[in-house]
């Protein structure tokens, strides 16, 4: 392995030493410059406004501290200062930039920040009733509904049921509090033809609806054990 060992000004023997020497000395300060240049974006993190990020006070004596830096190695201080300016100011933007993608209103709520909308699934009637069988006899066997849930606190105590079919969901409730009897729940529908067709193949023994046609659309009205209705309506 090759080992180079810097050469003093004096020493160099020619051009190529020399400029050897300068590019070592150049990669070297750029490095510095490299490194230099992530304490000024670390800085950011401690700004707390696009002023505080310029620092102007701060320029100003780092610029004049370099002058008498310049002085001390018989350089220019004009031209050192020049070149820090021109250096810094290109950090500035830098770190301008780094602080407001950390800083800037948008930046700075928090991720979740969009509130979900508020938004309704459909409304589920709850009906009161107070005969299981009556109720089955005429929701399940009549109206051709299916059981989602059955719910009792305990043995004995009363029924609340889930019940639904293409798409209308009820809930039948035998706790006198959830309800009174005598409710009525109007279901926009399609096909109320084929409903009435069904309901009335079905014979049974307390009612045969029929469609009756009024100025919002034909409406078909089913009328539960309890004195609840269900007004299906096909405009
Ligand atoms: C790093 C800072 O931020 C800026 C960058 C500076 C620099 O590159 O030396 C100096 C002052 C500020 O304009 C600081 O405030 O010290």
């Amino acid at each position: 392995m090759e080992v180079i060992i810097p050469l003093q000004p004096s020493e160099c023997a020619g051009m190529e030493d020399i400029r050897r020497e300068i590019d070592a000395l150049d990669q070297t300060v750029i490095k510095l410059l490299g490194k230099r240049f992530h304490y000024v974006l670390a800085a950011s993190k401690f700004k707390t406004s696009a002023t505080s990020v310029r620092a102007p006070e701060r320029l100003k004596t780092m610029l004049a501290t370099r002058r008498e830096w310049a002085e001390a190695e018989g350089l220019s201080p004009d031209a050192i200062e020049k070149m820090y300016s021109d250096l810094v100011n290109h950090f500035i933007a830098e770190e301008m930039k780094h602080w407001a993608a950390q800083h800037t209103a948008s930046a700075m709520l928090p991720q979740e920040s969009t509130p979900p909308a508020i938004t309704f699934d459909k409304p589920i009637p709850i009906l009161r009733m107070f005969d299981e069988t009556k109720a089955r006899e005429f929701y399940l066997d009549f109206l051709g509904f299916s059981v989602e849930f059955e719910h009792r606190f305990e043995t004995g105590l009363p029924l609340y049921l889930g019940i639904s079919r293409d798409g209308l969901q009820l809930h039948l409730s035998e706790h006198h509090g959830d309800a009174s009897p005598g409710a009525t729940v109007f279901v926009p529908m399609h096909n109320i033809e084929g409903l009435r067709d069904e309901l009335l193949a079905k014979r049974y023994g307390y009612g045969r609806p029929d469609i009756v046609q009024q100025g919002w659309g034909q409406v078909l009205e089913v009328y539960d054990p309890f004195g609840n209705r269900i007004r299906f309506c096909q405009s």
